[in-house]
């Protein structure tokens, strides 16, 4: 089973407790607490699968882990204050590596005044970690996929794929002339959103997802979670020009499902697109339109590309765990 037909397999129907505002199906759950809405995800990276010790330092290990985590709560809209780490340690790991993997995880932190407020130890086969975080956002002002309209402007943080491109430079598959340092930092040591999303908190609506597996797949679980369709112009798709160098096919791959560029994808009203370019400016990140939201009964939930004026449907080819049962 692929891990989306699992989670729906074990989704509850609906949940006893009236604090839990959101539960399964968006970066993170919602839990009511008086004036604000506490934020809650997990996520896990174990050895060979999100990382190897080709691709990684210990200290890369933790800095990323914690990253991806956090991109999450921006997603959200939220401020990450704390974390708890599990973690299963094999047999070869040193004491200055495990220290490392820490350092790594409390470099990033710092900048966001975040603390590590528990945690689980044991060993094993494989380096897992596995991070539990929490961030907090005003009363009702948590963001989620579902929060698309029709008439909305689609934008996305960053560019996209750099992360992927970085990975296969890592692992020997792709050869670069230029751009090979900062292609494979930003798979090493990805920056989440965070600052872009919490300066929006005064919108009313904002709808958003970041980028762990791919836009491919991001977009289709905003078009599913809104009822909405969704139109990609696949000319504004933006790349680092250092992606430029790699053939057409892999381009495309990497910006539609590399995945892990931990960006931010999402949707406002177009009134307000004029003020979240001033935002990304102000924080010297980039912002681009790529495409619009519509509401189509007949194709509501499914994403399309448009080129040179063609449309077609783009399939969600993002990364996606699978077991064999
Ligand atoms: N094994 C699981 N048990 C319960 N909920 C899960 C499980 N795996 C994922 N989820 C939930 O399913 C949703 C989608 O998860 P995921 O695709 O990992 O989100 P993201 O890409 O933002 O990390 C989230 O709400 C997450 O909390
Ligand atoms: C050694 C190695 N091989 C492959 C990848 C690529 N990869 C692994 S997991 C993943 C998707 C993101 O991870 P996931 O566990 O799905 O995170 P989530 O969507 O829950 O945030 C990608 C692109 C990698 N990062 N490292
Ligand atoms: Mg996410
Ligand atoms: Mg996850
Ligand atoms: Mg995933």
């Amino acid at each position: 089973m692929d891990e989306f037909k699992f989670i729906d397999s074990i989704k509850q129907s609906y949940y006893r407790q009236s604090s839990v505002i959101k539960g399964i199906g968006d970066d993170c759950a919602v839990i009511r607490e008086g004036y604000h809405d506490i934020i809650t995800a997990v996520d896990t990276m174990v050895d060979e699968v999100h990382f190897s010790r080709e691709t990684m330092s210990t200290y890369d290990i933790g800095y990323r882990v914690l990253a991806a985590n956090i991109s999450d709560i921006a997603a959200m809209g939220a401020w990450p204050t704390s974390y708890m780490i599990s973690i299963v340690i094999p047999d070869e790991y040193t004491d200055e590596e495990l220290q490392s993997i820490y350092q790594g995880m409390d470099d990033l932190a710092r900048g966001y005044d975040m603390d590590l407020i528990g945690g689980d130890t044991v060993t094993g086969k494989q380096l897992v970690i596995s991070v539990t975080i929490h961030g907090i956002v005003p009363k009702g002002k948590a963001r989620y996929r579902s929060a698309m309209e029709a008439g909305d402007i689609l934008f996305v943080t960053g560019t996209l794929g750099d992360s992927s491109a970085g990975l296969d430079l890592l692992l020997g598959r792709i050869e670069a002339s230029d751009g090979v340092d900062y292609l494979t930092a930003r798979h090493r040591q990805p920056t989440p959103r965070v600052h872009f999303s919490h300066q929006l908190t005064h919108l009313d609506r904002l709808a958003l997802n970041d980028v762990s597996d791919g836009i491919s797949s991001e977009a289709h679980e905003l078009a599913q979670a809104s009822n909405k369709t969704v139109y990609i112009d696949d000319e504004q798709v933006p790349i680092n020009p250092y992606l430029k160098q790699f053939c057409l096919e892999k381009q495309t791959y990497y910006k539609y499902s590399g995945g892990e560029d931990f960006e931010l994808i999402g949707s406002v009203a177009p009134q307000h697109m004029r003020e979240l370019k001033n935002i990304a400016n102000q924080q010297g990140l980039l912002l681009t339109i790529i495409g619009e939201i519509k509401d189509q009964p007949n194709t509501n939930g499914n994403v399309f590309l448009r080129k040179s004026g063609i449309i077609t449907p783009l399939e969600k080819r993002g990364y996606t765990h699978k077991n064999e049962g």
